[in-house]
């Protein structure tokens, strides 16, 4: 079982991984005769393989409770996936780098904060949407087509939260 404790997360700690979605850091510029500001091109999306296209879909997931005790990561080989919280609810966020196999000493695990999203990179290995405390509701960006998109691997983790 490996063990690992969840920190706070950082566009740059997630770098490797994918895109943290934040308006508080991300460059904006007004539009809509300035009374929008556009939080622009957060995320990089790829719908890849034969019929590829982009879906909006909105995941009501139920919380789940600390110590999270895991069994698999999964993966979209195909595609890019975001979530980005709709009431500022907070995610465990456990990632591994794209690739055939995962070397345990690689993964990491993270606690977003309210009003940041992620988005995984195609291939990168990750647990299942993991909201804390309540009921959650995401907006999930994510790639629709032909073929498999989904790949888990085995893999025995509990993730802590030291708050
Ligand atoms: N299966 C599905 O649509 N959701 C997962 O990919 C997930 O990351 O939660
Ligand atoms: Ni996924």
């Amino acid at each position: 079982m490996l063990e690992l404790n969840a920190e706070p997360l950082t566009a740059e700690a997630f770098a490797p991984f994918g895109d943290v979605i934040d308006a508080r850091t991300s460059d904006s510029f007004p539009i809509n005769s300035g009374r929008t500001q556009r939080h622009h091109d957060l995320a990089k999306v790829d719908t890849l393989g034969e019929n590829a296209h982009t879906l909006v879909s909105i995941f009501v997931s139920q919380p789940i409770t600390t110590p999270l005790e895991l069994t698999f990561l999964e993966r979209h080989p195909q595609g890019s996936q975001a979530f980005m919280p709709l009431h500022e609810e907070r995610f465990i966020v456990v990632v591994a780098p794209a690739g055939e196999t995962i070397d345990s000493g690689d993964v990491r695990a993270f606690v977003t904060d309210g009003r940041q999203g992620v988005n995984y990179g195609a291939g990168v290995w990750h647990a299942i949407q993991s909201v804390l405390e309540r009921e959650g509701e995401f907006l999930v960006v994510d790639r629709g087509g032909d073929g498999n998109n989904c790949d888990e691997h085995p893999l025995d983790l509990r993730i802590t939260l030291k708050d």
